[in-house]
């Protein structure tokens, strides 16, 4: 069933009184943090990507799940094999909302309700907001630095080159959460994905040119939608590569026939 409010479920997972444990009995070794942080991230992609949801890194010690195709239920497993495979342990909020931004107010809500990130009491938590039977909608937009390879890459040392790049993703993601309601995620090289409410290709125009004034780099965005993130964002991907065939800015992808339910 598709739900016509096209609300999206996001799951907050946050690491069980992880900044003490960074520290006792000692500060443990800063590469061995880095690659436990890097593995969990991997795990827990490949644990949403099962079921077509998105995985968004946030902050590490958090991340975020788009998981509109995940019962609350599933986390358990999720949460055994962290409990089993790390040693750490993982709470999980789930919500849903009509906008990105709701979603993920009511996820960080179930854990926040809960205890403390650092309270040594709060441990597996698993509380979900109010979850509608339906699939959800999600609409994707998947933003690109136009060529940056030639403008960056091949031209800039690393260095300089990361934090341009991350000024003009700060900039995005900024525009995108305080004007759009959408939480947005830089993935590697120069892509930031977007987990948006329906917006008007306009609205995307918009924000390109906003990122332009602010920061002088230029971005390309295709756009998708559909009931799971990895649906909505393979289709945002083929719109972002009718961009780079025709020089758009913006384009999206014929949206998939929402069907209309009555709760
Ligand atoms: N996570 C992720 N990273 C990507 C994707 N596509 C490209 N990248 C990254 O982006 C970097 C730059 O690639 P491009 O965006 O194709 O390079 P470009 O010079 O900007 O070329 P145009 O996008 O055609 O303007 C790559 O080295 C990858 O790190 C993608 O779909 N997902």
């Amino acid at each position: 069933m598709i739900n016509t409010r096209g609300t999206v479920r996001i799951s907050v997972v946050q690491l069980d009184e992880y900044g003490p444990w960074t520290v006792e009995p000692s500060p443990r070794r800063e590469t061995d943090l880095q690659a436990l942080q890097a593995r969990l991230y991997a795990d827990f992609a490949d644990f949403v990507g099962r079921s077509d949801g998105y995985a968004f890194f946030n902050r590490f010690d958090n991340m975020l799940g788009i998981a509109n195709g995940i019962d609350v239920a599933e986390y358990e497993r999720f949460q055994e094999r962290v409990r089993n495979q790390y040693p750490i342990t993982v709470s999980v909020g789930v919500g849903e909302g009509e906008t990105p931004v709701r979603a993920v107010e009511v996820a960080s809500q179930q854990l926040q309700d809960a205890g403390s990130a650092q309270d040594p009491d709060r441990r597996e938590v698993l509380n979900a907001g109010d979850t509608s039977d339906s699939s959800g909608y999600v609409t994707v937009g998947h933003f690109d630095i136009v060529d940056v390879t030639e403008s960056f890459t091949d031209t800039e040392h690393a260095a300089t080159a990361g934090v341009a790049i991350q000024q003009s993703m700060l900039a995005l993601k900024q525009r995108l959460l305080a004007e759009y309601d959408s939480v947005a995620q830089f993935v590697g090289g120069d892509n930031m994905i977007a987990v948006c409410p329906q917006l008007s290709e306009d609205v995307f125009g918009d924000v390109v040119d906003h990122v332009y004034d602010q920061t002088g780099i230029e971005f390309q965005v295709g756009i998708g939608s559909g009931p799971t993130a990895h649906g909505a964002g393979n289709r945002a991907k083929e719109a972002l590569e009718h961009c780079r065939e025709t020089g758009t800015r913006v384009h999206e992808a014929t949206p998939i026939q929402q069907q209309v339910t009555d709760d």
